[in-house]
């Protein structure tokens, strides 16, 4: 598996578990009457005020899953995501290629960014996408700290695995301490990155080490239970677009209501994995409940490649209702279906477009979705009209189109 996920401690899970609980009920006080009629909500703003998506029990327990931004200051704002580490260790390389579709091998002409670089990503949700200089030095005086950490999801700290580390962990530490002090529930995210180039042994030996100094470093000052996960990374294959799934996760409140969904599905049709992909960047928003394997992964992502050729070659803009919205989603309303059936492998695949972002993608086994498609059909109906009632949005409340800032 390339990329895995580790966490620090169980007692942490358990305050986060709480937490989300308490910031679940928060909302439900809110109550719909925060949603001004016409107002410009973006769609992730809407997902973290949500109030009436049932939460069932989930038998898998929450990673740091709080369900709203750990700052989110009631959604005035699109989450940022921070990507910060040393010089040349990846980090505009993984942005362009996850959010741009640039091929891994051209990331190599890509110059040294020398001033932050923010970016709005516009897909089933909006969030803004902060690419630092290497050199930049966060605590600085000269820097408003609040501006960079308020309301952001969560910071995606990236090292070298091919590079001398221990530089890149000390900042990393000195980050981390210096947060927990003002903003003590942001997620950080480690990606050990560059992981391509290092053979089995040497790579589970530096994921390994880098946990280790991290955490030795973190409970010497006492910060046992900060939320701090690893990955192992690379553009070159999928464990980027994995990572960055797991990451995405824990941003939608929703996600146990959405898991809890795609169980029910996969039980219903004997389906063995379902992923609900946003299409455009490839990033699974939810699966079921079943363990995860990369190689599953690695075949619905390819196959959402081959559904973004063809949609660019025989797709089509739908129009929205006010006439000049071409590319904006109307809504949950029925999206344009593509319904495809291959065998890869030993694998049938079954994928269902639900709606201008978000596809869905079964895992069949061997049973052949063609013998029991009236049946998987009417349940992904269903999956699809539910889906409706946790993310209900209506034509209102659709922002208007951006071009993404630089
Ligand atoms: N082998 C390998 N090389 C990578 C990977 N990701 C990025 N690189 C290479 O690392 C080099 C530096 O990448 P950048 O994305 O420019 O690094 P950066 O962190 O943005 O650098 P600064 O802008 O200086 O802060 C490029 O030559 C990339 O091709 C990876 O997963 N594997």
């Amino acid at each position: 598996m390339a990329s895995s996920h580790f966490q620090a401690s169980a007692p942490s899970q358990r305050s986060h578990h709480d937490d989300s609980h308490l910031e679940r009920s928060e909302a439900s006080q809110a109550g719909p009457a925060r949603l001004q009629p016409g107002a410009q909500l973006t769609l992730m703003r809407y997902l973290q005020d949500l109030p009436d998506a049932d939460v069932p029990p989930s038998p898998v327990p929450p990673r740091y899953h709080t369900g709203r931004l750990p700052n989110s200051k009631a959604g005035d704002g699109k989450p940022r995501l921070l990507l910060m580490g040393q010089r040349r260790s990846g980090k505009s390389s993984i942005s362009s290629v996850v959010f741009h579709k640039l091929p891994p091998s051209e990331t190599l002409y890509l110059e040294t960014t020398t001033r932050i670089k923010k970016e709005s990503m516009h897909s089933f949700m909006d969030f803004q996408v902060w690419d630092f200089p290497g050199h930049l030095d966060y605590f600085d005086p000269a820097f408003d700290v609040d501006n960079i950490f308020d309301e952001i999801g969560a910071l995606i700290w990236v090292i070298d695995a091919q590079d001398e580390y221990l530089e890149a962990i000390m900042r990393l530490n000195t980050t981390i301490l210096n947060l927990q002090h003002s903003y003590p529930n942001i997620n950080v995210e480690v990606f050990v990155h560059k992981v391509d180039g290092l053979s089995e042994d040497y790579k589970s030996d530096t994921f390994r080490d880098i946990i280790q100094r991290v955490q030795d470093e973190l409970s010497d000052h006492g910060y046992e239970n900060a939320p701090v996960s690893f990955y192992q990374t690379s553009i070159y294959d999928h464990s980027i677009f994995e990572a960055f799934s797991k990451v995405i996760q824990k941003l939608i409140p929703q996600l146990p209501t959405l898991e809890a969904l795609l169980n029910s599905l996969c039980s219903t049709c004997h389906i063995e994995k379902a992923y609900l992909f946003d299409i455009m960047s490839k990033i699974y928003i939810a699966t079921d409940t079943s363990p995860t394997d990369i190689g599953s992964y690695e075949v619905c992502s390819d196959y959402i490649d081959v559904v973004i050729d063809v949609g660019e070659i025989y797709g089509w803009d739908r129009p929205g209702e006010n006439g000049h919205s071409e590319k904006v989603e109307t809504g949950n309303n029925d999206a344009e279906s593509l319904i495809t059936m291959e065998r890869k492998g030993n694998n049938f695949l079954y994928l269902r477009e639900i709606n201008k972002y978000l596809a869905l993608i079964c895992l069949m086994g061997d049973d052949s979705p063609s013998e029991k498609k009236a049946l998987i059909d009417y349940n992904v109906g269903v999956f699809q009209d539910a889906l409706k009632q946790v993310f209900p949005r209506t034509e209102k409340e659709i922002p208007p189109l951006q071009s993404p800032s630089a």
